[in-house]
């Protein structure tokens, strides 16, 4: 039955769909945190403060010169522990807008068919086109009109697709390390395929060297920067609004970014797109400005997408998927079954910690498990109600084969990591860690703490089956054909 239950990594990706691979692929990864080169003073609207990176000061200075900001914009870009952030300039209030960006500004699909390499983006991805301009814009250095905003890009974040191969040792049995490594080889080969078609038969637009680290780079900068749940847009870089620092674990008053910001008309009869962002919570002048960039996302996601994780249990998940064999003699009756009801072949999961099983898990997992005596309920007479008769225990055997099947993943699954839960708890309790072993400490003791609590899910499940009441008894009890204790009559047959 191993082939019932099997785990594959997951990744809700801001812009790329789940991945399914657990193939390894070179990695070359180094420099984490944000560098400032080029010396360089400009105009700016407020005195540069002689800590700020010329960088910076040469990014506001070319906001202004833009009109993107005004002298009297409420928040200006500044160091703060995770990089670059929104500094609070006055006392803002919530809800207040914090700043506005004209869309030709933005950084889409539609800025790159714009632009000088529109015509031999036709037809690429519009995260691969956008990758591709993002990294040109560098390699253009001062002849680039985006230069001043490429500048304040870090060269790499906290992402787990930036480690080293040593680093990413530190994730060994998890699924974020089989996440991580599907979407490098993906990468990869986004990029073998663009220098094929792209880069090197239009050479005279790419006179330089544009090597996979920089399509890499760019990949990274999009996944931890680029809104991809605005109105009509697939994905968007926007400037100034791409230095919102994530609120680190949650407070209730940081809403979801969907009340943060907003897309609207601006100009003569509102035909200019403006990016309109609004402080989510009231902030004193000189605090940062936080936002929550996605309450949904796993621990794994944020590490995937940003280069974090939170203390939050709920962050804390593990992808189950399930599937009908095809071997299995009832494959077709099965796959009927479960397409009726929205779901097919294969599904998968997330369990998350201390919470309840998914919705459909278990009427799914029993599904799989029919077979023996129960399979009479997968003939076509049964079609109509079945899905309802498998949200409750069918049987001891089919309840018995899914906590033994459960049980022996979890175990199997727990093996696989080179740690244990208490040695992880130990290593965060003495603090002082490098940040990224931090994040791989973290999504290796949340996965097995959502594995643990499966595995003792359907062994309480397991101890219990002799107390469950089964479909016999339930459809005994519906005719009115069982006896005072639930029992089948014995002049009763196969109901
Ligand atoms: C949208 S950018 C924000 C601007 C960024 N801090 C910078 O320096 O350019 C997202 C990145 O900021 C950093 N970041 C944001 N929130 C963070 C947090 N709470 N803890 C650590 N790093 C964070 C991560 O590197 C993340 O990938």
């Amino acid at each position: 039955m191993a082939t019932l239950f099997t785990l594959i990594p997951s990744s809700n990706s801001t812009f790329l769909n789940p991945f399914k691979t657990t193939q390894h692929s070179k990695l070359h990864f180094a420099t984490p945190s944000p560098t400032f080169k080029n010396p360089l003073s400009i105009r700016c609207f407020r005195p540069p403060e002689t800590d700020t990176p010329p960088e910076i000061q040469k990014f506001w200075g070319w906001l202004s010169d833009k009109g993107i900001i005004s002298p009297k914009c409420p928040v200006k870009p500044g160091i703060v522990p995770e990089g670059l952030g929104l500094v609070a300039q006055k006392d803002i209030s919530r809800n207040e807008v914090v700043l506005e960006v004209p869309q030709k500004f933005w950084i889409n699909p539609d800025t790159v068919a714009a632009s000088e390499i529109g015509s031999v983006c036709n037809g690429l991805k519009p995260w691969v086109s956008v990758a591709l301009f993002l990294m040109r814009e560098k390699k253009l250095g001062n002849s680039s009109s985006w230069k001043p905003y490429i500048d304040i890009l870090p060269d790499s974040t906290n992402s787990t697709i930036y480690w080293s191969e040593e680093e990413l040792s530190e994730l060994q049995g998890s699924q974020l390390l089989n996440t991580t490594l599907g979407v490098k080889e993906l990468v990869a080969n986004e990029f073998a395929k663009l220098e094929e078609e792209v880069l090197v038969p239009h050479k005279q637009l790419f006179p330089f060297d544009v090597t996979q680290d920089d399509f890499f780079w760019a990949f990274g900068m999009l996944r931890s920067r680029a809104f991809t749940c605005l109105e009509g847009q697939s994905l968007v870089l926007i400037p100034l609004a791409d230095l919102w620092v994530q609120q680190a674990n949650h407070s209730p008053d940081i809403t979801a970014p969907k009340y943060a910001w907003e897309i609207r008309g601006a100009g003569l009869f509102s035909r200019e797109l403006v990016f309109s962002l609004r402080n989510p919570t009231p902030v004193k002048a000189g605090d940062q400005v936080l936002i929550q960039y996605d309450l949904n996302k796993s621990n794994a996601e944020l590490a995937l997408d940003y280069g974090l994780t939170e203390s939050r249990s709920e962050r804390n998940a593990y992808t189950l998927t399930l599937e009908i064999p095809e071997s299995d003699s009832f494959y077709g009756d099965k796959l009927d079954i479960a397409e009726s009801n929205g779901m097919g072949e294969s599904a998968y999961f997330d369990i998350v910690l201390e919470q309840p099983l998914p919705a459909n898990m278990l009427p799914y997992l029993r599904l799989v498990a029919l077979g023996g005596e129960d399979a009479f309920l997968l003939e076509s007479i049964f079609r109509n109600s079945i899905w309802g008769h498998l949200d409750l225990p069918i049987s001891p055997a089919n309840e018995e084969l899914i906590c033994q099947v459960i049980r022996d993943a979890c175990t199997s699954a727990l093996s696989g990591y080179s740690t244990t839960i208490a040695e992880d708890e130990k290593l965060l309790a003495e603090g002082d860690i490098d940040p990224r072993l931090e994040i791989a400490i973290t999504i290796r003791l949340g996965e097995k703490k959502v594995l643990q609590q499966i595995d003792e899910e359907f062994k309480e499940r397991e101890m219990e089956l002799g107390g469950y009441e089964y479909y016999q008894e339930r459809r005994l009890k519906d005719l009115g054909l069982a006896g005072a204790q639930g029992e089948k009559l014995p002049w009763i047959g196969e109901v």
